[in-house]
């Protein structure tokens, strides 16, 4: 039997479950509002209410790397087991890792993630671009190889991403090439009318600079991260704005909005399908 790609199985994720990507983001802020230390026990009952919450019931889940790094290794293995967990409910995890460097770097940040031999491989990592398209090669490749997908960093849902994601090389932004590079990887999969699996990272929060640029979303072919719904200031009708022709690829993520409904694991999973299924009536 041939392996499903990244895409196909985030396509049969969204279409189940609805398009809310959930994230788990446990904020210093956020771990003592549910009434937990900010420590390695808090940090562990924290991620555990999330995957209780999430698992089998929110297609794709978002844990952010950063969060899990301030602990060190016993972070890292709370990380590891969520992930597991995840996956093994069926639940597609998405590692916000943010990884970029020279190829043969990469290609080990690659192996960590993706390989077929990694600890607690994810369904796909975000991947930074910024030492230019194809220093991610080795992600690209592997990813492929191993039926999982990457996000490039696109157009951020930050303020200052604009002065390096708005610049022009000759006549094309750095936004617009790295859209021309996921068109590239997604082409196969665009031929054969499937989502692609090099998606772009483009924030709810752009707000026209998607029309500004000409860039062409929907023609990358592949899923389309949206971070900054929620917290960020993010809405609904921003993703009709930002997106528009490419809305059936975006993939809504929030973390903040969803969790502040916690400790209550019940109350967690009902924010989590209530936003997603605001999101699908949008989206769909
Ligand atoms: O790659 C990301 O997910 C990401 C890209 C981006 O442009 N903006 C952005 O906020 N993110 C991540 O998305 C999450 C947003 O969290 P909330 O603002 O709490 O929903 C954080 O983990 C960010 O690191």
């Amino acid at each position: 039997m041939t392996e499903l790609t990244f895409g196909q199985r985030l396509r049969t994720a969204t279409d189940t479950h609805g398009p809310l990507c959930a994230g788990i983001d446990p904020h210093r802020a956020l771990v003592e509002s549910w009434g937990l230390g900010y420590d390695v026990d808090g940090l562990a009952a924290f991620t555990d209410a999330c995957v209780d919450a999430f698992a089998g019931h929110v297609g794709v889940v978002k844990p952010q790397s950063a969060f899990f790094e301030v602990f060190g290794s016993r972070g890292i293995a709370i990380l590891e087991r969520a992930i597991l967990a995840l996956r093994e409910a069926g639940t597609l995890v998405i590692l916000d890792a943010k990884r970029g460097d020279i190829g043969s770097t990469m290609m080990a940040y690659a192996e960590a993630y993706l390989g077929k031999d990694a600890v607690a491989p994810a369904d796909a990592i975000t991947v930074s671009p910024y030492l230019g398209f194809e220093s991610l090669r080795p992600a690209l490749d592997l990813a492929a190889q191993t039926g999982r997908g990457v996000f490039v960093l696109g157009l951020t849902s930050n303020p200052e991403g604009r002065t390096v994601q708005h610049a022009r090389l000759r006549d094309v932004s750095v936004a617009e090439s790295m859209v021309a590079g996921a068109a590239g990887e997604n082409a196969g999969a665009r031929e054969r009318g499937e989502l692609g699996s090099v998606g772009l990272v483009v924030g709810a929060t752009v707000g026209s600079a998607v029309q500004e640029l000409g860039l062409d979303l929907a023609g990358a072919g592949g899923p389309l991260l949206a971070p900054g719904v929620g917290a960020q200031g993010g809405t609904t009708e921003d993703l009709r704005r930002v997106f528009g022709d490419a809305l059936p690829n975006v993939l809504p993520a929030s973390s903040r909005d969803v969790l502040s409904a916690g400790p209550d694991v019940a109350a967690l999973r009902d924010r989590a399908l209530r936003t997603s299924e605001s999101l699908a009536a949008l989206l769909r």
